[in-house]
Order: C-alpha cells, then sequence, then structure tokens
C-alpha cells in the first residue's frame, strides 16, 4: 500500500493564508510586522530564496524590506547594518541568508541579531531556549516540519522518532522539537554504526543529510512517517532536484512521506512568516496566537 503524500506545498499555502488574515487584523489596528532580509554576495540559490522571502512577506502585507550587498562587504559594515536593524522598532524579524561568503563569520554574525528578532533562531539564545522547553523563535525548517506534522493529525508523543543528520539549522534543532514533543529521540550521523537498522527503529524518520537518494527502502519500517528534508541538485540536469530519500521504493513501505520538492521546502519560508509574527505580537506585547 503507498505512502500517504504529505503535500508541503497546500500545507505552506494554508498557514500563508492564515497568516495574511491575523496581518490584515493587526493593520487594521495600526500594527504591522516587518521582516528585513539580508543577502550578502551572489549565491544563486541564495538570490531566489531571499527574493521569495521578500515578496511572500510584502503578499501577506508585512513591511517587507530585502537588503542585498556585495560579496566584498566587510565584517563591520555588516555588523553596523545588523545593530542599525536591531535598534529600528518598525523590524521585528532579521535574516541574513546562510551561506555567507569566505571571509565573513557566520556564526559569530548570527549572534549578533537581537534574540527577539531572530527569526531563524539561529541566535544561542534561541537555541538554549529550545533545548530547555522555553519560549523563543526555532529554526524554520523544523518548526515547519513540526506543523506539518501536526495538520497531518501525527502526534509524536511516545513514537520512536531518528533523525539523520546533525546540522545546527535543521537536524538538532529537529531532535529538541520531537523531544519537547514528547518522541523519543535518537540524532545519528554519518559515523552511526549500522544506520539502517538504527532507521528500521523509527516510527518517524527525518533525513537531512544532503545526500541525494541514499535512505533507501531498507532503511524504513513498514508504515513510518518519512520527512525528506534534502535539497540535491541532480548532476546533468538544469534545475531538476531529489531528495535525501529514495522516494518511489520508499513511498511503497512508509505511512506517510514528504515529496521533493514540494515537502519540506515550501514550509521554510511559510514557517519564517510566521516567526516574524511571532515576533511582532511579542514586540508589542500581544499575546502568541491571534
Ligand atoms: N538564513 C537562512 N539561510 C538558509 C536557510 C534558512 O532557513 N535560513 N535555509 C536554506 C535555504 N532555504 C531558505 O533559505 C530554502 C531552501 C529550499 C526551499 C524550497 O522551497 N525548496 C523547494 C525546491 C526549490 C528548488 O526547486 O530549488 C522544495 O523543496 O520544494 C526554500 C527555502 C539555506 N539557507
Amino acid at each position: 500500500m503507498p505512502a500517504r503524500i504529505i503535500d508541503g506545498k497546500q500545507i505552506a499555502a494554508d498557514l500563508r493564508a492564515d497568516l495574511a488574515r491575523e496581518a490584515a487584523a493587526l493593520r487594521e489596528r495600526g500594527l504591522v510586522p516587518g521582516l528585513t532580509v539580508i543577502l550578502v554576495g551572489e549565491d544563486p540559490a541564495s538570490v531566489i530564496y531571499t527574493r521569495n522571502k521578500q515578496q511572500v512577506a510584502a503578499e501577506l502585507g508585512y513591511k517587507s524590506e530585502l537588503i542585498r550587498l556585495p560579496a566584498t562587504t566587510t565584517q563591520d559594515e555588516l555588523l553596523e547594518l545588523i545593530a542599525r536593524l536591531n535598534a529600528d522598532p518598525t523590524v521585528h524579524g532579521i535574516l541574513i541568508q546562510s551561506p555567507l561568503p569566505p571571509g565573513l563569520d557566520e556564526e559569530f554574525i548570527f549572534s549578533q541579531v537581537h534574540p527577539d528578532k531572530d527569526v531563524d533562531g539561529f541566535h544561542p539564545v534561541n537555541v538554549g531556549r529550545l533545548w530547555t522547553g522555553q519560549k523563543g523563535l526555532v529554526p524554520c525548517t523544523p518548526a515547519g516540519i513540526m506543523h506539518m506534522l501536526r495538520v497531518t493529525g501525527i502526534d509524536p508523543k511516545g513514537l520512536r522518532a531518528v533523525v539523520v543528520g546533525r546540522s545546527n539549522i535543521v537536524g538538532k534543532p529537529m531532535a529538541a522539537l520531537l523531544l519537547n514533543a514528547h518522541a523519543t529521540v535518537t540524532l545519528c550521523h554519518s559515523r552511526t554504526r549500522d544506520l539502517p537498522a538504527v532507521c528500521r527503529e523509527a516510527d518517524i524518520l527525518v533525513a537531512a543529510v544532503g545526500r541525494a537518494r541514499m535512505i533507501t527502502a531498507d532503511y524504513v519500517k513498514p508504515g513510518a512517517v518519512v520527512i525528506d528534508v534534502g535539497v540535491n541538485k541532480v548532476p546533468g540536469t538544469k534545475n531538476k532536484i531529489v531528495g535525501d530519500v529514495d522516494f518511489e521504493p520508499v513511498a511503497e513501505v512508509a505511512g506517510h512521506i514528504t515529496p521533493v520538492p514540494g515537502g519540506v521546502g515550501p514550509m521554510t519560508i511559510a514557517q519564517l512568516m510566521k516567526n516574524t509574527l511571532i515576533a511582532a505580537r511579542r514586540a508589542w506585547g500581544l499575546p502568541e496566537e491571534g
């Protein structure tokens, strides 16, 4: 029996529609959420992602700004800009697109965004809040995955979750979110021994390794929920991408599966819009939900 497809495109569209409604209601009270996205350099994928972020924020009725800087920008210039945005009360979310060009200290730069405006959830204060179960801002991709699970009716409580990949952007925060949702979590990586056997334990399997089609059907327990975070270019094609999961054979075994494209990817930007609204509501002293 083939798996049920979790349609990230549709879930993201529904979330954006909810956020647009909420933003419209706030605008009637004179409150406008503000997002500033910073792109340094010309990385082609980053140019597209940041343009999309700016456009989606504008479509939702946010104050939306994309600041594009040359790859020659110095660390001091970038820090000066961040300090100005930290002090600007009309800006509730600041996002610096990753990767930054060589010569810029990404970790330090991210740590200079005010934690309450850190809509990427990368600041060490927000990382600490996440792991201690406190309210903060959570990285968009894993927070978006939790939203997908919620609307699909999948409650991680009591389930075994395996996350493959230990990046700061996806793997680690994903593990923390699943743990906070009362799953029993295993975080795997390239040195995990007998990875297929560990993955076969999973009721929820999250693949975030960045290796095309690495998760084959023999990694998957029948009926498992398989979440594919991979975005891997197919060599020799212009724009074709595949995930970390070998989709067709895995879909024969899994109970639910996210496709690539159209699964987790679209949730990243929708969740960024949600994080911006959360940051704005907190800045205005309003309760979290509309
Ligand atoms: N500051 C940040 N930098 C980066 C982040 C981030 O969350 N914050 N994440 C990634 C890139 N990213 C957003 O920035 C992103 C990646 C993928 C998608 C997406 O919608 N993917 C589509 C396919 C797109 C394609 O065809 O190429 C999909 O999976 O359906 C959105 C956003 C790194 N940098």
